[in-house]
């Protein structure tokens, strides 16, 4: 049987390689927004659609195959890892994950168990070895960073202002330190079982974590980002992506640590990037909002966001955010057309 071809160009955007078109994928493709989801999750709870290796093979391969994407993103969740940990938390569809145990001392922390993968998560190791059997385009592990993961821990569940976790950072410094040092071991083994699996390239999602200014994110979570990665690094030449929202006055940390693409939301542009000395590839960064407004608008967007990317040593298109459930395949697939007809004809030129 002809060997299928392999569409390394997410990778080679990554390494800052030469690239034939502009790589995209999108954060949350699969979802709420496809018919395909929506059925499939009448069926199952959202942990079970993780935990049978069949289903979350489907819904990680639906927008690969739908959409035309240069790269898949195994469908997990952030909390996936923290429940054979002792987190006792459920997903609530449009609000998220929901947590009965939250942590409010040091002895909650010390509580909480080690992550052994093969034990803890098979039906991740195990989707993830299918879909590198399966996929003619990269598979992208994921993680949530320790920050983000802690502000779910102790909210008890999503927030606003982060006021219960900020506090507890404040009043129990030792208690913080040994939460980020015992999540910081759980992301590292999570993501270098997943890289053992297959996944060819890891994206850690500090979602929360522009809630911090930069003093206290230099004091309370920098240390252990740049443990995390540089184990990451040690240990694989697998890419590392770090992503988070409102977290533009953070770019420069995020620039000395050891990762080697940086996702931007939609209110830090390309160029703003560039101008603070940032070269590392860039991802992102069209508004998820504005998929919502008329095409034209869409595709001027894009088109500025790639003319921006092609200035840079590296860029792979996404959106600032995740899909949302009001969004339209249809404006999916288009916008991954034009993505790849535009960067592909200017790099005919
Ligand atoms: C903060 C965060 C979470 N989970 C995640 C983050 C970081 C990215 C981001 O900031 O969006 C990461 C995540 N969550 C999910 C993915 C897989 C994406 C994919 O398969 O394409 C990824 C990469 C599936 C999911 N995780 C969740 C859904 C919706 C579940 C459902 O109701 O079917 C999906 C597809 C649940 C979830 N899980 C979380 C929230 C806030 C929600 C609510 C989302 C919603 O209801 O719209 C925590």
């Amino acid at each position: 049987m002809a060997q299928k071809s392999f569409n390394d160009t997410f990778l080679r955007a990554c390494r800052q390689e030469p690239v034939t078109h502009t790589p995209v994928w999108y954060m949350r493709q699969a979802g709420r927004y496809q018919p395909e989801y929506r059925a499939i999750r009448q069926k199952y709870s959202f942990f079970e659609m993780n935990e049978i290796p069949e289903v979350c093979v489907e819904v990680t391969k639906l927008p690969v195959e739908q959409l035309g994407v240069d790269a898949a993103i195994l469908f997990a969740d952030i909390m996936t890892p923290l429940k054979p940990i002792g987190v006792d938390v459920e997903i609530r569809s449009g609000i998220g994950p929901v947590i009965d145990n939250p942590i409010r001392h040091l002895e909650d922390v010390e509580q909480l168990g080690e992550l052994d993968p093969e034990s803890d998560v098979p039906f991740i190791l195990e989707s993830i070895r299918q879909l590198r059997r399966d996929l003619t385009v990269p598979l992208i592990g994921f993680g949530g960073a320790p920050f983000t993961l802690a502000s779910y821990m102790i909210e008890g569940g999503p927030s606003k202002n982060y006021h219960q976790t900020k506090g507890f950072m404040y009043a129990q410094p030792q208690a913080w330190e040994k939460l980020m040092e015992k999540l910081a071991d759980l992301t590292v083994t999570y993501l270098k079982a997943q890289i053992k699996a297959g996944a060819l390239a890891v994206q850690i999602f500090d979602s929360w974590v522009g809630a911090l200014n930069v003093e206290d994110y230099r004091t309370y979570v920098a240390p252990t980002m740049r443990r995390i990665f540089a184990e990451l690094k040690e240990s694989t030449d697998v890419p590392t992506i770090y992503f988070g929202i409102g977290a533009g006055h953070l770019l420069l940390e995020w620039d000395r640590l050891p990762v080697d693409v940086l996702g931007l939301d939609w209110r830090t542009s390309i160029p703003e990037a560039r101008a603070l000395g940032i070269r590392k590839t860039l991802q992102g960064n069209l508004d998820p909002s504005l998929l919502l407004g008329p095409w034209e608008k869409i595709e001027a967007k894009a088109k500025e966001i790639l003319d921006q990317g092609e200035e840079h040593p590296g860029h792979i298109f996404n959106l600032g955010h995740g899909t949302f459930p009001e969004l339209k395949v249809e404006t999916l697939q288009r916008l991954t057309q034009f993505i790849h007809d535009y960067s592909s004809r200017r790099n005919e030129v």
